[in-house]
């Protein structure tokens, strides 16, 4: 069986409480709920994890070295300036797909830019949390390879 890790950066635990405008109505754990069950569908088992802490999202990127198949990650505001995460992105063998719920494009200047992004497989955005789905497909398929 095919081991995903679902992960999500700083405030998405807050979704479905502000900005639907932007990021829907869903909460965290109804979109959690949702990709794991369309990962069962398809034979993969998804872990879900949310830090608001850069480090603790390193140190699970680490841990996921040798023990999953694919990341899915929604690295929140950490997209557009961390470079710690990039390197724990880039330094670990698993593919990660970077995900967002809006189209950063579209949005302020400073979120335009992913400095992440460089170190995955593929990034989804403006896709809602639909972008999750896809983001696993890519990831189910690139294993099917
Ligand atoms: O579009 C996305 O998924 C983002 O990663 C969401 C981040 C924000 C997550 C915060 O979400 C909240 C949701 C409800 C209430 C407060 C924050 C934002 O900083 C990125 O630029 C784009």
């Amino acid at each position: 069986m095919k081991k995903i890790l679902l992960m999500n950066g700083p405030n998405l635990n807050m979704l479905g409480q502000r900005d639907p405008k932007f990021y829907g109505t869903d909460t965290l754990a109804d979109i959690e709920a949702m990709v794991v069950a369309y990962g069962a569908e398809r034979g993969a088992q998804v872990d879900c994890f949310q830090s608001n802490h850069e480090g603790v999202l390193i140190d699970r990127l680490h841990a996921a070295h040798g023990n999953y198949d694919g990341i899915v990650y929604n690295p929140g505001a950490h997209t557009h300036y961390s470079y710690a995460l990039h390197d724990a992105v880039e330094t670990i063998d698993v593919p990660v797909v970077e995900i967002h719920i809006s189209d950063i494009s579209q949005r302020e200047e400073f979120r335009r830019t992913s400095v992440i992004a460089p170190a995955c497989i593929a990034q989804v955005k403006g896709l809602g949390k639909d972008g999750y789905l896809r983001a696993l497909d890519i990831l189910l398929e690139e294993e099917a390879k």
